[in-house]
């Protein structure tokens, strides 16, 4: 199951990155938001900003896919002390999976206590539309089935324990208030639940493999997300975790869509604004 980007990291090297964003920020984040796909416009939120580029960070891999930029915006939101990554890593770019979560463990080491996690997702459940905001209550972790999990591998206890409790990924509190927080905002007419499920991709599915995860109950499928929740949940971080349905993902032969990366960030663009008051809010009220 091992491949040739795989690669571990020690405590030590975790420690050292955070070490040099504490030195280079000045800032301690409580929280952590990983912005997807056409979704960074979160971090111009921000107050105070020190943005500092992926290409500087030691360890730090680079953002390869088009609507992620690939730098780190520290500041705050609502008074709270945030770190935003504006341009999250993927599998499919070919780094090892200990790589594409290696920033959440660095969050931990800097003191944030909650990740936020946001992701473009193609909409299964047919009654989502284009355009809902779905909150992640679940997720199917795919290719775990098959062993790829960023915790494969050597256990570092100062992390977490080694067989890690998944039922309760999702903090139920925060989606509470966050459902809350959407009708204040106008926009619960929008807003779903649902069980996320991430592929390996690149390939966006077939329309076999929608019908499938249909079957299991998957209510949006993307390419990302699940490894760096999992990560988070090993080390005691509080996650919530919120899906943009950027498309319909196809069940029918039929269909003249086609789904494709265009699509995905056109929608992200019409959106943006609602994701982002809405997490706005949601942090005034942790
Ligand atoms: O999950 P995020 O990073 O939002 O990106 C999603 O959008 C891309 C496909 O359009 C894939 O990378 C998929 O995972
Ligand atoms: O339909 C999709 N499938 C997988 N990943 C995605 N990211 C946005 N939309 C999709």
């Amino acid at each position: 199951m091992s491949s040739a980007n795989e690669r571990s990291y020690t405590y030590e090297d975790y420690k050292e990155t955070a070490d040099w964003l504490l030195n280079r920020s000045g800032q301690k984040p409580k929280v952590a938001i990983i912005c997807g796909s056409g979704l960074g416009g979160l971090a111009d939120l921000l107050e105070n900003k020190t943005v500092i580029p992926y290409k500087d960070i030691p360890r730090f891999p680079q953002s390869t896919v088009h609507g992620h930029a690939g730098q780190l915006v520290f500041g705050q939101l609502k008074g709270k002390p945030c770190v935003c990554m504006q341009g999250r890593f993927h599998y499919y770019e070919g780094y090892g999976i200990a790589t594409v979560t290696y920033p959440v463990r660095v969050f931990h080491l800097l003191g944030v206590e909650t990740l936020i996690v946001t992701n473009a997702a193609g909409g299964l459940n047919p009654d989502f539309n284009v355009g809902d905001i779905m909150l992640i209550k679940d997720h199917v972790n795919m290719p775990g089935f098959s062993g790829v999990n960023p915790l494969r591998g050597h256990n570092e206890e100062r992390f977490g324990t080694r067989f890690p409790c998944m039922s309760d990924a999702y903090d139920r509190e925060m989606i509470r208030l966050a459902t809350e927080t959407a009708v204040e905002q106008g926009c619960s007419s929008f807003l779903q639940q649902g069980v996320y499920c991430n592929l390996g991709g690149p390939c966006f599915e077939t329309i076999a493999e929608c019908k499938m995860l249909q079957s299991l109950g998957v209510d949006a499928v993307g390419m990302s997300t699940v490894p760096e929740v999992i990560v988070a949940r090993h080390c005691g971080l509080r996650v919530f975790g919120l899906s943009l349905i950027t498309n319909k993902a196809v069940v029918d032969y039929s269909s003249e869509q086609r789904a494709n990366h265009e699509e995905v960030l056109e929608t992200t663009r019409k959106r943006a604004l609602a994701l982002q008051g809405l997490v706005s809010s949601l942090l005034a009220k942790i």
